[in-house]
């Protein structure tokens, strides 16, 4: 049974479905071939079955499972990257997401010209940029790289910058991917005590992760997803009984 908040819904997936397509064949050869050896030229991936999740104001929620079983796919459907194939995904306020290293980032511009590009997409105005332009920088520790092109930062600097970002934005619900893994542990110290922090300010916080330690120390509720379907929804600890007891 997926559990109900009580407190007020921020995100509703009500029977969620998402297939994806395969293709079989790279060039125009291969598909005329396939064709006429009646092969099939794609075929079609559930990804997610019937998803049924309502997350309420001020929670923080971990999606757990094994590779591939469906948690990135959710994270973009609830984000608006990804359309459900059947169903439908609801959110109320506005939604931060930190979903892949670099999303968003212009290679070409630099951390500075990034800063006011990301933080626009993410509603903020040129005034409210310039008035956090300083605390962004510092809490990403970009330092004199920050008029450096972003395509010569390491992966952890294109973390650090974008989270940097994401948290200064007034979002509602903030959705976050994997991406604190390429962090190091000094910065992933310090994104989990920003993350316990907005945590008490009621943000609702959706955080995918393999790290089960984090994931312990800032969610109070874990989904355990396995081939597309939750198999539990209910108390951290008890997800993460929930996923080591399964096989993929
Ligand atoms: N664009 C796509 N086209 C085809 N298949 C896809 C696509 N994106 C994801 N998939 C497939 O959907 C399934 C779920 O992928 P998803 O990335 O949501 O899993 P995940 O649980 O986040 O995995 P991981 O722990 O490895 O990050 C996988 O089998 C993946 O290969």
């Amino acid at each position: 049974m997926p559990k109900t908040s009580e407190a007020p819904a921020r995100i509703i997936v009500d029977g969620v479905s998402k297939t994806y397509r395969l293709r079989h064949t790279q060039s125009f050869k291969e598909t005329f071939t396939a064709w006429a050896r009646r092969k099939p030229i794609s075929t079609s991936f559930q990804a997610l079955e019937g998803i049924d999740v309502t997350v309420g104001e001020g929670e923080s929620i971990a999606v757990l499972g094994y590779n591939g079983s469906g948690k990135s796919t959710l994270l973009k459907l609830i984000s608006g990257v990804l359309r459900p194939d059947r169903g439908r995904v609801l959110t109320r306020g506005r939604v931060a997401g930190l979903i892949e290293v670099g999303a968003g980032f212009h290679p070409d511009l630099s951390g500075r010209e990034n800063v006011y590009l990301n933080a626009a997409i993410l509603g903020m105005s040129k005034d409210e940029i310039d008035a956090k332009f300083d605390e962004i920088v510092d809490f990403s520790e970009i330092g004199e790289f920050i008029d450096t092109e972003v395509k010569h930062y390491s992966s952890g600097m294109f973390v650090r910058l974008a989270f940097a970002v994401a948290i200064q934005t007034s979002f509602d619900i903030l959705l976050v991917d994997e991406v604190l893994a390429v962090g190091d542990a000094p910065f992933r110290e310090k994104c989990k005590a920003k993350i316990r922090e907005l945590a008490e300010r009621d943000k609702t916080l959706f955080i995918v992760s393999h790290d089960l330690g984090m994931i312990s120390e800032l969610c109070d509720r874990g989904i355990v997803l396995r081939r597309g379907n939750v198999i539990f929804d209910g108390p951290v600890s008890d997800a993460i009984q929930a996923l080591k007891a399964s096989d993929r």
